[in-house]
């Protein structure tokens, strides 16, 4: 017996329905069933006229009164309730400005935002990213159930397990060496040569877990500057690299370039057109010019137009993952983000870690008019966790047309920052202690460190608690005052000095403490953070998933680059750029 799926969709009367079809060959027995379900939409809901809104904002003028010290004061379990531990991961997020009332009202705006439905549709295999007319689901690339998953009625994990596949013999024979460049030698350096999601995500995860990776070398090029595929191409053989092309489109600007850059490298050091297939592998959802580029199909590895670009570290776009941490890793990476799915799709909101996390953003973003976001990993390894969700945050959610195409009313994404911890200690935290505005911060740690040498991770550890305590106490004057004296300067001089060292305290963070960094753990942590994104687009009503923004910039610079051709002074822009390219074109 074999069962498929068929969708009919009509636009015209917001129709849409589905078939099923059963086989069965033997008796030759044919069935369909046919059933109409209305076209999907996401609810469209002005988070600003919920009942739970209004309440926040009258709630917001007492918390806003408060501090975090008095807040502790009043509720003497307040670690206990506002602190989860979920997957070898503790979210505590009891030293921000919440209480009960706040928390309550946060689930109740979610719950008046259909968060429900949109979770529900997002997992089904909806179409919400409703500018692309695509679904979206990144969650079925790390599906360990394998419980079938459906875009337009066909079951999408027999694509998804079949491309897995692919992946874990290729990057077997490429780390056991039994693949061979084309003078017979085994392959020592990877190169992936992609921009935006089709390197971001790579990069930190291959640096994330580079504890558990092999002898591979791996380089990343992204720039369409000529420095960075230069200096990568300096330190590698052609005889033992592989170069993998990533880019969902394979249309790329800088990624076809740095791509067609390479190729001319590999081909001038002597290797021919032959030898391509054995040194070049592509990831894209584009085989028509995969195989144009000269890349045999047999070494692509596929994915779909419903994996959006900065959610794409699960696809084939892990390629580099797999090769650097083996396939098994990669695998662990998966199912740590499955078990978030699965707590997402399926825990209560009080309890639900993205939820939570979503919520409390809002809070500060749209009441306490907070601008950033800081990400503060005290985990070397991490370093590139905030560059990461830059884009995934920043891209997603930086909208200023509601789901209506309307102009929003309200703040949406926020500027997403960070550094490693301690590094940034040394460098922009005075801003966030003392500075003038309110910069919410999410410190993330691991319990044990992958190099437990000497003294250095309680260091580490004993700053990540720090941190938090001080932003979250301050030091009062009194404080100052007692310090100053015992340091014998004279009432004067305390009077002078006191005011620069008061730090007012009340300054919100959250604590995410992980046990270990492992594949698993860090699968866990970035689905986390992936969701939360998506429930911040849902109560704000903007469209997380398509990224318009980055097409204007795009088509210009292709207007512009004709224009560079010649030393002919430009005219056709404004007076600026008209300045600017004849300055160029005069000093180069
Ligand atoms: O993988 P591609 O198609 O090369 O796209 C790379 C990047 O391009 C654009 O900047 C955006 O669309 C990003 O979301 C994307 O990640």
């Amino acid at each position: 017996m074999t069962t498929t799926h068929l969708t009919v969709k009509s636009k015209i009367f917001n129709l849409k329905a589905r078939f099923t079809i059963k086989y069965n060959p033997i008796c030759r027995h044919l069935n369909y069933t046919f059933t109409e379900t209305p076209l999907f939409m996401l609810p469209t809901i002005n988070f600003t006229e919920t009942a739970a809104y209004k309440y926040l904002a009258d709630h917001f003028i007492d918390i806003n009164e408060k501090n975090l010290k008095q807040l502790f004061a009043e509720d003497e379990k307040r670690f206990e309730k506002f602190s989860l531990v979920f997957e070898d991961i503790l979210l505590d997020y009891s030293k921000n400005r919440i209480n009960d009332t706040t928390l309550a009202l946060l689930m109740q705006l979610a719950r008046e935002c259909k968060l429900d439905e949109a979770i529900k549709a997002m997992f089904s295999g909806e179409k919400i990213n409703q500018t692309e007319d695509r679904a979206v689901l990144h969650t079925a690339l790390r599906n360990q159930s394998n419980k079938p998953v459906y875009a337009d009625g066909v079951n999408v994990m027999d694509d998804v397990n079949e491309v897995l596949a692919k992946m874990e013999k290729f990057s077997e024979a490429i780390i056991s060496g039994s693949w061979k460049g084309y003078t017979g030698k085994a392959i020592t350096d990877v190169v992936n040569i992609g921009i935006g999601g089709s390197d971001l995500g790579p990069v930190m995860v291959t640096e994330g877990l580079k504890a558990y990776k092999n002898h591979l070398n791996m380089h990343f090029v992204s720039n369409i500057d000529g420095t960075h595929i230069v200096e990568t191409l300096k330190t590698v053989d052609p005889e033992t690299t592989l170069f993998l092309v990533a880019s969902k489109t394979f249309t790329t600007q800088e990624t076809m370039t740095n791509a067609n850059t390479a190729r001319e490298w590999f081909l001038n050091k002597g290797a021919k057109q032959e030898d391509v297939a054995k040194h070049f592998a592509a990831l894209s959802t584009n085989a028509k010019d995969v195989a144009a580029f000269g890349i045999d199909t047999a070494n692509m590895f596929g994915f779909w137009d419903w994996v959006g670009g900065r959610y794409s570290l699960w696809s084939a776009i892990g390629m580099p993952i797999a090769l650097s941490v083996g396939f098994a890793n990669f695998k662990e990476l998966l199912a740590g983000a499955h078990a978030a799915d699965e707590h997402f799709e399926n825990t209560p909101f009080e309890n639900n870690v993205p939820v939570i996390l979503a919520l409390i953003g809002i809070w500060y973003i749209n009441f306490f008019d907070a601008e950033t976001e800081a990400i503060l990993p005290y985990d070397q390894y991490l370093h590139r966790f905030a560059a990461y969700f830059q884009q995934g945050d920043m891209e997603s959610n930086g909208k200023h047309v509601d789901r209506n195409g309307n102009e929003v009313t309200y703040e949406t994404g926020p500027i997403i920052w960070g550094e490693p911890g301690t590094n940034g200690q040394h460098a922009f935290y005075q801003l966030i202690h003392q500075g003038t505005r309110i910069i919410p911060c999410d410190f993330i740690a691991p319990a044990q460190s992958l190099n437990p040498i000497g003294e250095h991770h309680p260091i580490l550890l004993s700053n990540f608690f720090a941190q938090t305590e001080a932003l979250m106490n301050g030091k009062t004057e009194e404080q100052v005052t007692a310090e100053l004296k015992k340091e014998g300067k004279t009432e004067e001089e305390i009077k002078k000095l006191a005011p620069f060292k008061v730090f007012e305290g009340n300054r919100p963070t959250n604590s995410i403490l992980l046990k270990k960094v492992t594949p698993r753990s860090l699968g866990t942590l970035i689905a986390i953070y992936e969701h939360k994104i998506f429930v911040q687009g849902i109560v704000w009503n903007i469209f997380s998933f398509d990224q318009w923004g980055v097409e204007l910039g795009k088509q210009l610079a292709k207007s512009i680059l004709p224009e560079l051709k010649n030393d002919d002074a430009v005219s056709s822009h404004d007076a600026s750029t008209n300045g600017l390219i004849n300055q160029y074109k005069d000093w180069r």
